[in-house]
């Protein structure tokens, strides 16, 4: 190959770049504004899948690991990222922050919260280290058959990005069967809903932490999401969570 060829092709980086630089984001807030959630299809091919879940087993790179069954938290097993982050999970953080930043404003403001975001995540993960929440959250999860994830909310301390991001890694019925993502929405004095998102290899979800704004007929109401998985019925599945705040 040429080296002008190389250059044109660039690193990993580079293709992982164009590739967010080539979504619809107002596509994706759309979806979000109107469910809650938005799936970006394809987002990794898969040998960036492949290499994302071949870090699980280097230890050095994390910072703790959490055995999900020994929290309550379900069953399963997942590991926090430790600073500085793999180049493909740095680049999500810092490449998806600004598309979402602007949406995150929005519903700020439409539901009366008196937080507003900095247009990159430089700026947001300033904040959140000057408020002591220095320790990173992006995460690798791994489920074998029998696992799943209870419902949950990442919140980390007082300052939390309402949206984020997670990619499942793993082919399913290939790979897996079962292990559905879930999300529910509960809303004010009514009973909850739940959706089951059907997700393929390297597509990416994101979706609210915590709170999102739904117009109602009298105005704007609040409704409180949780995510989770449902029980693998079979075989192993890996996802890459990425989050923007910090922990404590
Ligand atoms: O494994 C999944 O799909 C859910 C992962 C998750 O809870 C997260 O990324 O925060
Ligand atoms: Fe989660």
């Amino acid at each position: 190959m040429s080296a002008v060829l190389r250059e044109a092709d660039g690193t990993p980086h580079d293709a992982l770049v164009r590739r967010l630089d080539a979504i619809d984001w107002q596509n994706v807030h759309d979806d979000l504004n109107a469910h809650g959630y938005a799936v970006i299809p394809k987002l990794l091919d898969a040998t960036q899948c492949a290499s994302a879940i071949a870090l699980y087993d280097e230890a050095a790179l994390f910072r703790s690991r959490i055995v999900m069954a020994r929290h309550g938290y379900g069953r399963g097993e997942y590991q926090y990222f430790a600073y500085p982050l793999p180049d493909l999970v740095a680049t999500l953080r810092t490449g998806v922050y600004p598309h979402l930043a602007p949406l995150a404003n929005r519903w700020s403001q439409a539901m009366k919260i008196d937080v507003q975001y900095p247009a990159t995540h430089a700026d947001f993960v300033q904040r959140c280290h000057s408020a002591g929440q220095k320790r990173p959250t992006p995460l690798l999860l791994r489920y074998g058959a029998d696992d799943y994830n209870c419902l949950h909310q990442d919140l980390y301390g007082e300052h939390a990005f309402p949206l984020q991001l997670a990619v499942l890694l793993s082919k399913p019925e290939e790979d897996f069967t079962g292990g559905e993502f879930v999300l529910t929405e509960q809303r004010p004095r009514m009973q909850s809903v739940a959706e089951v998102v059907p997700l393929q290899q390297g597509d990416a979800i994101v979706f609210a932490v915590h709170h999102r704004p739904v117009n109602g007929s009298r105005g704007v109401y609040r409704v409180n999401l949780r995510h989770g998985v449902s029980r693998l019925r079979s075989g192993h599945r890996h996802t890459l969570g990425v989050i923007f705040h910090d922990a404590t």
